[in-house]
């Protein structure tokens, strides 16, 4: 899914809308078909929507007519979608009540609306609100129109009121209705993901022409729900370079290295891999595991006798000992402060840059890190050791300013060190100088345990090494193979899970059973 600006959708629908074309009767007709489906898939018995979350009140299975509606307005062409899609709504037997949550709706959808017979509401003020709070607690359906691509800061006024008062209502319902943002979720940061003040949580959003940034990227994308994106022809974006992506199954089958029968082990591609110590032994078993597990040509593993035991004890094929490598990965289970240790992983680092290979830099290695690194080194921080960087760099940052602008800090660590960076967390944001923001949201929270990131250095070093000549040769593409790193790891850490407990080994273990699924077509999105 490629999600473009504000303002590059503004440019691509500014010829079609000059030539004529109906682009708002288009995306309020998409509108009211999602809608309906909501309407449609609302059994009572099943208890939750066609957006999976939420018990809504009985409707007959099938039927539109006599469901109910409640459409949230404010004052632009966002709340124009929503005005023609309550008139079509209304057309087809359904009960709309409009709330205007601005002084100037658009004028043909109110028109509109009124000859529909829609009810029409103003939420001006506390009286108002709790009306139009009331009304929306008894529709199956809330659509929230009040602010789209034109959205400035924080919402507002009886906007912020609204908001506020009815997602404190829907949260406390016990059966509330299902909730569908027209274009965003009003009041998110549509281009950066933030969240500055209230935002109603959606079940679904159908947003027009093209993804939008802020629907891909946190905090904002939790907020979005599932997201539908409805075709408006704007051709211009195809020339447009993407703001944010988010790679799919099929994707990452298309960047997997397959062999072929003219491929030996060493044209896979060897991963060299500097992990664990004597305080972490495990980290060297994950790691080495995470790429076995994928299929790489040859792991070659450095560390000491014991823990090179240990190593080979799960994986008698990692050999030890240097050789030639496509690709390191530096640095999980080594503490900084270890001597030994951090000069084992400098002396490579320095081999590897002297060698142009692709590099995974976690952990223990990130501390070590001098400037000016190439982009196909690759650094894997969480949240607080993203702030760390930054503060080390002079930028004074914790982890909560990390996690409350995520996709700011990301920036500032890729133009700090000139490295490709991936950020983990729950949606894990990749980026490298020059690249859109890709941010994958493939896994269960259950993958939040010790070691999983270990895991994740070993698939993307793997991925590194079986792609390493392309890698050299295109920088950017080192952004694109950590993305697709993270969406494998985030559906194994899932096939693990099926809902329950896992630990970082059986990621490890769900990889190539993963793998295969993606690389036959047998993995569904979503
Ligand atoms: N172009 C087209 O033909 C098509 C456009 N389409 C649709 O149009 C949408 C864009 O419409 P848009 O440009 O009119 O802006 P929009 O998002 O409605 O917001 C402006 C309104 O919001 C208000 N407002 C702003 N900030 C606020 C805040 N913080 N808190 C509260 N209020 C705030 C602002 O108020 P003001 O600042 O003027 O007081 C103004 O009233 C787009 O997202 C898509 O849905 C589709 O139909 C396809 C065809
Ligand atoms: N809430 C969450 N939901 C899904 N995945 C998560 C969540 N929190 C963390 N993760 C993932 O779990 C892994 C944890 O890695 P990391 O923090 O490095 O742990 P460790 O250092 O113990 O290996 C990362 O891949 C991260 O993206
Ligand atoms: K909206």
């Amino acid at each position: 899914m490629r999600a473009y600006s504000a303002a590059q959708v503004r440019r691509a629908e500014e010829p079609l809308l000059a030539a004529g074309a109906p682009l708002m009767q288009e995306a309020a007709g998409a509108l009211a078909r999602a809608v309906r489906e909501e309407i449609r898939a609302g059994t009572p018995e099943r208890g939750t929507s066609a957006a999976g979350s939420r018990p809504t009140a009985p409707v007959t299975r099938g039927r539109v007519a006599g469901a109910r509606v409640c459409v949230l307005v404010g004052s632009g062409n966002n709340g124009g979608d929503g005005l023609f899609a309550a008139a079509f709504l209304a057309g087809r037997g359904v009960a709309c009540d409009v709330v205007l949550v601005g002084t100037h709706p658009h004028a043909g959808g109110l028109a509109a609306a009124r000859r529909a017979g829609v009810g029409i509401h103003l939420a001006g003020d506390d009286d108002g609100v709790s009306v139009a709070v009331r009304l929306a607690l008894r529709s199956h359906v809330v659509v929230d129109a009040i602010t789209g691509i034109g959205a400035r800061g924080p919402l507002r006024g009886p906007a912020a009121g609204l908001v506020t008062a009815l997602g404190d209502a829907v949260d406390a319902a016990p059966a509330p209705p299902v909730v569908v943002a027209v274009d965003v979720p009003s009041g998110i940061g549509v281009d950066d993901g933030a969240v500055p003040g209230p935002v109603l949580v959606a079940d679904r959003t159908v947003t027009m022409g093209a993804a939008k940034p802020g629907l891909l990227l946190p905090p904002a994308a939790g907020a979005a729900g599932r997201v539908e994106v409805v075709e408006l022809g704007l051709d211009a974006l195809a020339a447009e370079p993407p703001d944010a992506v988010r790679l799919t199954g099929a994707d990452v089958a298309d960047l997997w290295p397959v062999p072929t029968a003219d491929d030996h082990k060493y044209t896979r591609g060897v991963l060299g891999v500097v992990a664990g110590s004597g305080a972490y032994p495990g980290a060297a078993v994950l790691t080495t595991s995470g790429a076995v597990r994928c299929g790489v040509g040859m792991v070659r593993y450095l560390g000491s006798t014991p823990v090179t035991a240990a190593v080979q004890a799960r994986h008698p094929e990692v050999v030890a000992g240097r050789g030639r490598v496509q690709a390191w990965v530096l640095g999980p289970g080594i503490d900084p402060a270890d001597g030994a240790r951090a000069e084992d992983v400098e002396r490579t680092f320095e081999d590897a840059l002297r060698a142009g290979v692709p590099m995974v830099l976690d952990a223990g290695a990130l501390p070590l890190l001098p400037d000016g690194l190439p982009a196909h080194a690759v650094l894997t921080p969480h949240a607080g050791e993203l702030a760390r960087l930054l503060t080390d760099a002079g930028d004074d940052a914790s982890r909560a300013d990390v996690e409350g602008a995520p996709v700011a800090a990301l920036r500032r660590a890729v133009e700090i060190t000139g490295a490709t960076v991936l950020l983990k967390g729950a949606t894990t944001l990749v980026a490298g100088p020059g690249t859109p923001v890709y941010a994958q949201a493939d896994a269960t929270p259950w993958l939040a345990t010790a070691g999983a990131g270990d895991v994740l250095a070993g698939v993307l070093g793997a991925l590194l090494a079986g792609r390493s000549g392309d890698v050299v040769e295109r920088p950017a593409l080192a952004a694109e193979l950590a993305a697709a790193a993270a969406l494998v790891h985030g559906r194994a850490a899932r096939a693990a899970s099926a809902g329950g407990p896992i630990a970082a080994l059986d990621v490890a273990d769900a990889v190539p059973g993963t793998l295969r699924d993606l690389l036959t077509g047998e993995m569904m999105d979503g």
